[in-house]
């Protein structure tokens, strides 16, 4: 059996055995003695305190000394608890009571003189001290401080549950109030009443719900030491019965009253219609709310949050009365309810439905407080919830203690987001509200719990979230614009529901075992203390930002125009954009009028905002008429390059026409010519040129094409005039082909097959020239009759002379090659037996003429013959081939040298 944390004295004794411990000079030196060597200084002060009280009241200000009497019927000051404070410092409990109790500095000498200021203990002492069953001078002292405070206790405020008043109200009693105050004290001694004032709506709704004795409780001999009357007031007594009424006036001064009160014998169903069914309602409305137990470790928090199968607690009731209120209200799929589960353990938060790494918590300006990383889960019926629940609550830490076989080692908080469409008039609106479930884990003492292990840690770590709250709470309670709600991820994650714009329900569950005395009486204070919460004002989501000041209001207003102007110019530029791409469309249409259509999707829906869909047909269409203006262009260049192609087929097809006619021309000249050599060759093998020119025989007006044609590589005057005056070059070659001609003409000179006569002007050309050539004609443009004249007549007489004898020359040279033979020589059909000897040419003649012929060859711009043109020429040469400049090439030289 456990030991009980708080002894009591048996039902029997009326005065309670802490306050007689308290009282015993012995224990209180102890206590100090203890206190002051204790690690804990908070302890330690509220010895000192009570030292002080004990010792020297009369010392302190009344108000402090009321406030520290408090501190003598605080059960968690018992010696017990201090003894359990002393050995592991986790006797936060007390701390926590306490801090519920000590009024902040901020609001001055603010104090209770409420119902816990009369405390049985006090009371006990009271009557024990008239009683005379105990004496001494700390005792007076008491007795003394007590009266005090109770002659001192200011009236209450008219709207304060606890009747908080102000120090300086209580300083301006006059002693006429005296009595009136005295009176008023001693009611509130009587009961710790409600304050029908505070507006529901606004206020944190408290209810208490008492589980009944358990079976090991019964077997231990403990007892109900709670009275829960007319399901609002809950009277905390030790000996409690329910028809000894007499006592429980008696008794008066535990007394507390609720928004609701369950006893025992309430069920799940009660609670939730009470407690959290308006808070579902307010979701479905568009509002949040929140639902969180708080109690002592194993008092029914879980029980009353979770329930079992056969019996759903709170989640499980609001989670299906959600469903049927939405179903009734909404179409199918209309609604989405999304939830999230958590749990708070040892000061990390954990995702119960997706276990992982310990979530962050991050402040979202339009979310509030949130889990980074947490799992949303979808579900569209209550079955699919209470599955997540079910999994969730698999994997929440849960351990046995020695108080509860299933002690919940965390808080849990499981989130509820509703979003769904109704039906307002003639529009739909869209309504989110968040339904927040919490289970709180247990305030435990050390000793209740195993120490110095996991679990001591745990609720170490459990008390201190607590501590926070409590902290919270008494901030909120005192108006205070600095609520810490950072000192814990609790009460982080209580932001909204205890400070926020949501309706909240704290349901504080105790146990009525006289073993949870002192646990259930700290829970129901810090209910009582919580019904004094205010939260904002509730509104439906969408009206919920409330600017915390003007300054903020002003910021807010800043940025929403900011932001405003800035929409405005991306409209803007959005806009203009859109015209730009409707006109580059509307040309490319123009220029391609055959336009398809921009394909749509295989439905032929195609789901885009239409401004898009605008701009994706515009690149389209310009795409396309890229497109086409490229294909154009490249037919263009291909019919170019097409009729290039013809026209170069016909140059060339032309050139090769004229190519041909060319050959054919220069063979026929080339016969031409060759007829005449062979002609001249006939003649002159049988009488000399001149003998030749003279009898007419031999038309020398040939002789300029003859030389032309042999000279033409070297660009010398066609023209027969040309030839004769164009100077020893031209003479030269004339000679050349000349005799080259002789080589291998036999043919009697004649042009066109007819024997030509030979012009009378050749033959008088050595002796007359100046009248056939001069008259026929006229060189150098000179004008007959002139005083140059003359002169100009005897010098063309003389190269007419010059060229006579070059052709001389190159006949006999001619004909001496075919005397002397060669490897090179052209064979020319023989002169007949007949034919008439060779003039002689005169030594000097002959000299000259291998001179000049030496000076010619040597000075003659003529290419080297090619090797292989000599070859050939020894195939196909013809006579006029032989004038072809550089045939001779070396041969000729060789032959004029021998
Ligand atoms: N109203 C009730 N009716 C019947 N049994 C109850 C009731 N409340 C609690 N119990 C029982 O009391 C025991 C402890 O309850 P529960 O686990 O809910 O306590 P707790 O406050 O959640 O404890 P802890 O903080 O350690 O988790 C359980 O066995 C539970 O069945």
């Amino acid at each position: 059996m456990p030991t009980p944390t708080n002894p009591r004295p048996s039902s029997a004794s009326p005065v309670p055995t802490g306050t007689e411990k308290i009282h015993t000079d012995t224990d209180v030196g102890g206590l100090a003695a203890k206190a002051l060597s204790s690690r804990h200084r908070r302890t330690s002060t509220h010895l000192f305190s009570l030292r002080r009280a004990i010792h020297g009241a009369s010392l302190a200000p009344p108000l402090y000394e009321q406030d520290e009497n408090l501190h003598l019927a605080d059960p968690g000051l018992h010696p017990s608890s201090l003894k359990n404070a002393d050995s592991d410092g986790g006797n936060i409990v007390d701390k926590m009571f306490h801090n519920l109790q000590t009024p902040a500095p901020s609001s001055g000498h603010r104090t209770r003189s409420g119902g816990n200021a009369c405390s049985p203990q006090i009371l006990g002492v009271s009557n024990w001290n008239k009683e005379g069953n105990g004496a001494g001078y700390n005792l007076t002292a008491t007795s003394r401080a007590i009266s005090k405070l109770a002659y001192s206790c200011p009236k209450p405020a008219a709207n304060s549950t606890m009747g908080l008043i102000d120090g300086a109200q209580a300083g301006d009693c006059g002693q006429t109030e005296m009595k009136f105050r005295k009176r008023t004290y001693r009611d509130e001694l009587d009961t710790v009443r409600e304050d029908g004032d505070v507006p529901a709506g606004s206020r944190i709704m408290v209810y208490v719900r008492m589980r009944p004795l358990s079976k090991a409780e019964k077997e231990s001999g403990a007892r109900s030491c709670v009275r829960v009357v007319n399901k609002k007031d809950v009277y905390l007594t030790e000996f409690a019965s329910e028809t000894d009424y007499l006592r429980l006036k008696r008794l008066k001064g535990r007394h507390f009253v609720f928004d609701a009160a369950f006893n025992d014998s309430s069920n799940q169903q009660e609670v939730y219609n009470t407690s959290a069914a308006e808070l579902v309602e307010g979701v479905l409305q568009g509002r949040n709310g929140s639902v969180f137990c708080y109690g002592a470790t194993g008092a029914g928090k879980t029980h009353t949050m979770l329930g079992t199968t056969q019996n759903p607690g709170v989640m499980v009731l609001a989670l299906k009365d959600l469903f049927n209120k939405l179903r009734q209200r909404c179409r199918e799929g209309d609604y989405v309810v999304r939830l999230s589960y958590l749990e708070v353990y040892n000061e990390s938060v954990r995702d119960l439905l997706s276990p992982g790494r310990p979530l962050v918590l991050r402040e979202d300006s339009k979310q509030g407080i949130i889990a980074a990383g947490l799992t949303q889960y979808t579900a569209y019926s209550a079955d699919e919830v209470m599955s997540l629940l079910h999994q969730g609550n698999q994997n929440r830490t849960t351990e046995p203690t020695r108080v509860n076989e299933t002690s919940s080692r965390s808080h849990a908080i499981l989130q509820v987001v509703v979003e769904y469409k109704v039906r307002n008039d003639s529009h739909y609106v869209c309504r989110t509200g968040k339904l927040s479930l919490i289970d709180l884990a247990g305030s435990e003492r050390a000793l209740a719990t195993d120490q110095r292990t996991i679990r001591s840690l745990e609720g170490a770590n459990i008390n201190r979230s607590l501590l926070a709250l409590s902290s919270c709470i008494n901030a909120l309670v005192e108006g205070k614009r600095h609520i810490p709600f950072r000192n814990s991820k609790l009460t982080q994650l209580l932001k909204d529901s205890l400070g926020g714009a949501c309706q909240t329900s704290m349901i504080a569950n105790i146990s009525p075992s006289t073993l949870s005395f002192g646990e259930t009486q700290n829970t129901l204070h810090w209910a009582d203390r919580a019904k004094q919460i205010r939260t904002k004002g509730c509104d439906a989501n969408e009206e919920i930002q409330i600017p915390e000041s003007e300054k903020d209001q002003a910021k807010l207003l800043l940025e929403v125009q900011k932001e405003n102007q800035q929409l405005r110019m991306q409209l803007a530029r959005m806009q203009q954009k859109l015209l730009s791409v409707e006109s580059n469309a509307m040309m490319t249409a123009r220029q391609s009028p055959a336009m398809t259509p921009p394909p749509s999707s295989a439905s032929g829906f195609v789901c885009r905002t239409p401004l898009s869909e605008s701009r994706t047909a515009a690149r389209h269409e310009e795409c396309r008429a890229v497109e086409e203006a490229l294909r154009k262009k490249i037919q263009i260049m291909e019919k170019e390059r097409e009729t290039a192609r013809r026209e170069v087929a016909a140059l060339e097809a032309q050139l090769s026409a004229t190519v041909s006619n060319l050959k054919r021309e220069h063979n026929l000249e080339l016969h031409r010519k060759d007829d005449f050599i062979r002609t001249l060759c006939s003649l002159t093998q049988q009488k000399p040129l001149s003998a030749v020119v003279a009898a007419g025989e031999l038309d020398i007006g040939e002789l300029p094409s003859f030389v032309a044609l042999g000279t033409a590589g070297t660009a010398k005057p066609t023209t027969k005039r040309a030839s004769l005056a164009g100077g020893p070059t031209a003479r030269a070659a004339a000679a050349r082909s000349l005799s080259a001609a002789m080589n291998g003409g036999s043919r009697r000179m004649t042009m066109g097959g007819a024997c030509v006569p030979p012009p009378a002007s050749c033959l008088t050309q050595a002796s007359k020239p100046s009248q056939t050539g001069g008259t026929k004609r006229p060189s150098g443009g000179s004008v007959p009759g002139t005083p140059n004249t003359s002169m100009r007549t005897t010098r063309r007489t003389k190269l007419q002379q010059d060229d006579l004898m070059d052709v001389e020359n190159v006949i006999m040279t001619t004909q001496k090659q075919q005397n002397v033979g060669g490897r090179r020589v052209t064979k020319i059909p023989a002169p007949p037996p007949s034919a008439a000897p060779k003039t002689p040419i005169s030594s000097s003649k002959a000299a000259a003429l291998k001179k000049r012929t030496f000076w010619d060859i040597t000075n003659a711009n003529s290419p080297s013959a090619p090797v292989g043109r000599c070859t050939r020429s020894n195939t196909t040469a013809t006579p006029s081939m032989l004038l072809q400049p550089g045939f001779l090439g070396g041969g000729r030289r060789r032959i004029l040298q021998n």
